[in-house]
């Protein structure tokens, strides 16, 4: 038999993030230290004791509590020094970790507490990852794009849509919706979704994490949405007898069928309890009925947790080997929001070599 990947050569293989938050993965160290500099009270000043205080209590089995924890770390995101370095970490940590494509979000409104603009909100991260993406000697180690968040409680989507149209052509790839599922659908943002699809524009939508099948229909047959953040309770669509196939819904077999991109987070669907284990995770019958799979981190602080180690545990849990974690990857750069021939000439150039000499030496 041959031997599952390990944690130490996952790191080392190329991979592509499609879903993770810029307010959901600061380090520990650098909250403390602006926090202090901007006077935000915390619940503890030891970097090990509020990694643990983040993991603790985005561990609430709830999307509205898990959400609360962004109080400490959106509070101290508010001035243009604070984002640049909260930004440029983003892109080392993630290239440190292996990942050679990232397109990681924030909700610019929450950014303005303190006076910036939402343009300065925007060039202030983009800033950042120009400076955290560049090795010693200059070139990029990683590609970073934006996706501007609005967040699906507010009423302020149209803006940021067109914030993100604005800054096209300067890094921001895409539009999202984040925030509480429940009792906001997306069709409240509809008018931000057209105007988007009008510019021809690429957005995904959080649905199906919190809230179940109506949210995943209204994103795709309503607003349009060219992927899906979670996507996880597509799983109520599909039944599964004891013995025999799995029969899709109507919705389920609609988003197979259109190769929908379901941006997964395992761990992330643990803490909100969108997913009981990662064994019962659906990612693993999804996997199996060939949906368009990717595998993301959410929130990297909150969950503790990597792109690699995502991987890791879904070896743990399914047994998957390094021809899984290449179809991971090659569907993630598949639906990433940069023009086609760029996604080719990455797939054929960086994840096939990277994943035969994996292979190679495994
Ligand atoms: O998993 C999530 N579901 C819905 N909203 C989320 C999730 N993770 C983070 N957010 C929210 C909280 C952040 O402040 C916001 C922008 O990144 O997006
Ligand atoms: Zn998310």
């Amino acid at each position: 038999m041959t031997r599952l990947p390990t944690l130490e050569e996952i790191r080392r293989a190329p991979k592509v993030l499609l879903h993770d938050h810029l307010d959901g993965g600061l380090r520990p160290e650098t909250i403390i230290d602006l926090a202090r500099d901007c006077g935000h009270t915390l619940p503890t000043y030891d970097p090990g004791e509020l990694a643990a205080w983040f993991r603790d209590a985005a561990d609430s089995g709830s999307l509205e509590r898990y959400l609360e924890t962004f109080s400490h770390t959106v509070g101290v995101m508010q001035t243009r020094e604070g984002l640049v370095r909260v930004a440029a970490e983003c892109a080392e940590d993630l290239a440190d970790d292996g990942v050679m494509y990232a397109e990681v979000r924030y909700a610019p409104e929450q950014h303005t507490s303190r006076g910036l603009s939402l343009d300065q909100v925007v060039e202030a991260v983009l800033e950042g990852f120009r400076l955290g993406s560049a090795g010693p000697d200059g070139k990029p180690r990683i590609r970073v794009g934006t996706l501007l968040t609005a967040m699906r409680h507010q009423a302020r989507s149209m803006e940021i849509a067109e914030l993100a149209v604005r800054y096209r052509d300067l890094g921001v790839v895409g539009f999202d919706i984040a925030g509480a599922e429940a009792g906001y659908p997306p069709t409240r943002h509809l008018d931000a979704f057209e105007y988007l699809q009008r510019e021809n524009a690429h957005f995904t939508i959080h649905a199906g994490e919190g809230f179940g099948l109506p949210s995943i229909w209204q994103a795709i047959q309503w607003c349009g949405a060219d992927r899906l953040g979670h996507g996880v309770r597509i799983i109520d669509d599909i039944t599964v007898p004891e013995n025999g196939e799995a029969k899709l819904g109507r919705l389920a077999a609609y988003v197979r069928d259109k190769r929908i991109p379901l941006e997964m987070c395992p761990t992330s669907n643990l803490q909100t309890g969108a997913a009981p284990s990662i064994a019962e995770h659906p990612i693993g019958l999804l996997r199996r009925l060939h949906f368009r799979v990717t595998v993301n981190t959410d929130n990297r602080l909150m969950s503790d947790t990597s792109l690699s180690q995502e991987f890791a545990k879904l070896v743990d849990a399914f047994g998957y080997d390094w021809d899984d974690l290449q179809w991971f990857t090659v569907n993630a750069m598949k639906s990433a929001f940069i023009p086609f021939d760029e996604r080719l000439a990455l797939i054929n150039g960086v994840i096939k070599p990277g994943y035969a000499q994996m292979k190679w030496h495994a």
